[in-house]
């Protein structure tokens, strides 16, 4: 088997407040998502997301069912969206190839037996970041290019959170049943993100940061409003939100993050804004 997995519990904000920096990284960082010929999945019981990644580089790596799914195969009774952010690859699903390049999208429907990953290349291999939520039906397996995105313009260079959102994977776009997911990209001598904060107790999130310098970090933010926390992350982490925490981070130089969403609606401007002067 080329996966590998954990399993992550939800965590309630009163015992949150207790945890010191280890703790806190072991329930909410995801430390190594991309490894070599492996598929790496963290499933977290909060609204059952898995989060991980795929790196074929010598091989194909089929995506196999894991032991808490107790099902034939991985989509049995889940939907899946894949952004490749390393060179282009391919993704097979049920014998038709999807061709993704670099921050490229696919969503897979629930249903889909076999889904196997491969770079075009291995000196540039593909790395498929995943997210991938329960599913109540299917809908249409759809490749989703970055002219397919609805693009947003936020920020100002004066607050330096000056950022480009693509959102990729939403309700906008395609039929899913729960899974939500995009792309930001910070400007250029802009370093914060997701600033004004935001909640969302409907949904929780999950933030993947990539183009970072390995010298540099991001610092980011989690908690409620009031009793917020950090998290130091390098590059190509990931971080778990859980549906009371805000999600927002500030790095030594500007990056990209990959956001993704599941839970109750897929209302992606529904969100609980916290101004910067009410944090804490
Ligand atoms: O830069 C931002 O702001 C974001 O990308 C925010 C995320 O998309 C998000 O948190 C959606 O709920
Ligand atoms: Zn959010």
């Amino acid at each position: 088997m080329t996966t590998v997995y954990e399993e992550r519990y939800a965590v309630h904000p009163r015992d949150y407040v207790h945890y010191d920096t280890d703790r806190l990284r072991e329930e909410f960082l995801v430390p190594k998502v991309f490894e070599q010929d492996r598929i790496c999945l963290t499933y977290t019981h909060i609204d059952r997301i898995i989060i991980g990644g795929a790196m074929p580089v010598e091989k194909a790596l089929p995506l196999e069912a894991i032991a808490p799914l107790k099902a034939e195969y991985f989509l049995r009774r889940r939907e899946l969206g894949a952004i490749n952010i390393g060179g282009p690859g391919c993704i097979e699903v049920d014998g038709e190839v999807f061709e993704v390049g670099t921050k490229e999208a696919l969503y897979v429907t629930r249903g889909a037996r076999e889904v196997k990953f491969s770079s075009n290349s291995s000196a540039a291999p593909a790395k498929f970041y995943l997210n991938s939520t329960t599913a109540h039906r299917e809908y249409t397996t759809k490749k989703v290019g970055q002219g397919d995105a609805q693009v947003i313009e936020l920020g100002s260079g004066e607050t330096c959170n000056q950022r480009t959102l693509r959102k990729l994977l939403v309700s906008d776009v395609l039929e899913t049943c729960q899974l939500q997911m995009g792309m930001t990209e910070i400007a250029p001598g802009s370093v914060w993100n997701t600033m004004p904060a935001h909640t969302h107790s409907r949904r929780m999130e999950a933030y993947l940061y990539f183009n970072l310098p390995e010298d540099q970090a991001v610092c980011h933010f989690m908690g409620p409003p009031q009793q917020t926390r950090n998290i130091w992350m390098a590059n190509e982490q990931a971080v778990i939100s859980p549906t009371w925490s805000l999600h927002s981070g500030v790095g030594t130089c500007n990056y990209t993050f990959i956001w993704g969403m599941a839970g109750e609606n897929q209302d992606y401007s529904d969100m609980d804004f916290v101004q910067p002067y009410e944090l804490r």
